[in-house]
């Protein structure tokens, strides 16, 4: 599945004019950076965390698909900006504005200013489980062995 329309509404007129409009870097790019709709610059101290604004929507609709805001790695190896919850889920019918939760891991301050590419987003494949309440599961070679429990090396 290389290539799936979703729809998108613009939110903030800057995107797409002043604000490049969010797109594939190269045609093997898995994720799209989003871009910060800010004002003003916005300086984040150590510790802090801001909910950012990318001036766009997006309404997946196929149950099968989600949206996932990640981390660039560039911003959050080179400079402790990731996001405030890590990662953000996002479902196949939220229509709101794409949020991007900032957060400054890092010790020194750091400044966004309109229009910087904050995180990216992808569209990944979705499976909603049919939960089966069992008893007891038929037998598997990893068992209830987890957190380690194949050794250190
Ligand atoms: O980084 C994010 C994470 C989420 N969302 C939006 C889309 C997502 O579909 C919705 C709800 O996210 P989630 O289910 O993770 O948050 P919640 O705290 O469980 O809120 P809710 O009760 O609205 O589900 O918020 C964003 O815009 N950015
Ligand atoms: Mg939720």
């Amino acid at each position: 599945m290389a290539n799936q329309s979703i729809e998108v509404r613009i939110l903030d007129e800057r995107l797409g004019d002043s604000i490049p409009m969010p797109d594939y870097a190269t045609e093997g790019s898995a994720g799209l950076d989003l871009r910060a709709c800010l004002q003003t610059p916005l300086t984040l101290e150590p510790g802090q965390t801001e909910l950012l604004p990318t001036g766009m929507a997006v309404h997946i609709a196929d149950p099968g698909l989600a949206g996932m805001i990640l981390p660039r790695s560039g911003l959050g190896h080179k400079h402790g900006i990731v996001l405030g919850n890590l990662v953000g889920l996002i479902d196949s019918d939220y229509q709101g504005e794409l949020m991007v939760s900032c957060w400054n891991r890092g010790h020194t301050t750091f400044t966004i200013d309109p229009g910087d590419r904050i995180a990216q987003f992808v569209v990944v494949p979705v499976v909603q489980a049919d939960f089966q309440v069992v008893e007891t599961f038929s037998a598997s070679e990893r068992g209830e062995g987890g957190f380690g429990s194949t050794g250190g090396q």
